[in-house]
């Protein structure tokens, strides 16, 4: 007999138990997962203040994905360059594109591969990462970053700048100009990394192997790479692909009439820095580039933040933003231009969907 006259079933205290483990169990769950997803982030349980999405994955500082995207592409750029200068390429073809050229693949993207990707996971394993080649996660690398701001940076960017890691997507490309490089055209030749937020391009790296220079720019931060004083919107010279060229020279003669000046290079990235004040003697000057194939996201997302950073755009042909997140390809086109007109420039270009220029 309880006390006080109040008897106890053995049913009721059952099931009085029961519901006392069911609320332990919910309030102890909740803090389990709190500590997991701060150490995930390498983070101490109970600072920060984090709130919204912030909850999953934390938060990066855009200025270290700065740090490690440049050291990411210079490290690339060393198998790079490394597998070139041995002259033992393996080269072997991943397929045809669309319009039936080989997709070549060396032993120089793959290395350059692993070590960027491995860089950039190992330092935010919390983002997304796509990458032109297969991660093989047989043959991982644990390369570990020091955690040092190189000097020219912290000069740009006094401040941190913190970003939900769930709403940033890098995209790697370890070796831009793949055919040119198995022709041995170096100077074509560049290892990129991108850091897209919500879609957007934000931080862009474009480094050249052969040359060891790299230009870095973040939007509404800083970069290290300027544009020219001036360009020439009447007769521009064009720079366009040398081998997934379509009908760009067509439609760029169309366009600005013969007195255009077509200049046919590889490479996505040493095509945008043909439009900058790049010092680097072996590179071109352009007023333009146009593509009119499909290309994929790798290809153009460091030169497109980076013109974005310094005023430039980059657009599809018919002027509309691309959006860094979903899918690889780009279906409409690129127009990259800077301090010109750029919609003025949009609309004097023809239609390809009617003109079957595409
Ligand atoms: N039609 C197409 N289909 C697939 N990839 C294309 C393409 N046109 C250009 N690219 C890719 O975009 C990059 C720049 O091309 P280009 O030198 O012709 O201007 C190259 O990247 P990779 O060398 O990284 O493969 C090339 O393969
Ligand atoms: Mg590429």
């Amino acid at each position: 007999m309880a006390p006080m006259g109040i008897r106890l079933s053995p049913l009721g205290v059952a099931v009085f138990c029961l519901l006392g483990l069911g609320v332990l169990y919910h309030l102890y769950s909740g803090f389990l997962a709190g500590r997991f997803s701060l150490f995930g982030l390498g983070g101490e349980p109970g600072g920060g203040g984090a709130a919204g999405p912030a909850a999953d994955g934390g938060t990066v500082d855009l200025r270290e994905m700065l740090a490690v995207s440049v050291l990411a592409a210079v490290r690339g750029g060393d198998e790079v360059r490394r597998v070139r200068e041995s002259n033992v390429l393996h080269e072997k073809s991943k397929g045809k594109t669309r319009e039936g050229a080989e997709d070549k693949m060396t032993s120089g993207d793959v290395l350059s591969n692993r070590k960027m990707f491995y860089l950039l996971k190992t330092s935010f394993p919390n983002v997304q990462i796509n990458t032109e080649e297969h991660v093989d996660a047989a043959d991982q690398e644990v390369i570990l970053w020091d955690h040092k701001i190189p000097e020219d940076i912290l000069k740009e960017i006094a401040t941190p700048k913190e970003v939900p890691a769930e709403s940033v997507t890098v995209w790697i490309d370890p070796l831009d100009a793949t055919q040119e490089y198995t022709e041995d055209l170096r100077k074509y030749v560049t290892t990129m990394v991108c850091v897209a937020v919500n879609g957007k391009p934000v931080l862009g790296v474009i480094h050249k192997p052969f040359s060891e220079y790299t230009a870095w720019a973040m939007v509404d931060g800083g970069s290290n790479v300027k544009a020219r004083t001036s360009y020439n919107e009447k007769t521009p010279r064009i720079v366009v692909s040398r081998s997934h060229s379509g009908m760009v020279k067509q439609v760029a003669l169309q366009t600005f009439g013969n007195q255009t000046t077509i200049i046919p290079a590889g490479g996505a990235g040493y095509k945008v820095l043909a439009l900058l004040d790049v010092p680097d003697k072996s590179q071109e000057k352009a007023d333009l580039y146009i593509h009119v194939t499909y290309i994929k996201k790798w290809d153009i997302c460091a030169g497109n933040a980076i013109l974005k950073a310094l005023g430039g755009h980059m657009t599809t042909l018919n002027g509309e933003e691309i959006s860094y997140t979903g899918s690889d390809g780009i279906e409409g086109g690129l127009l990259a231009s800077i301090r010109m007109n750029h919609q003025a420039l949009v609309r004097k270009l023809p239609d390809l969907e009617k003109t079957g220029h595409k």
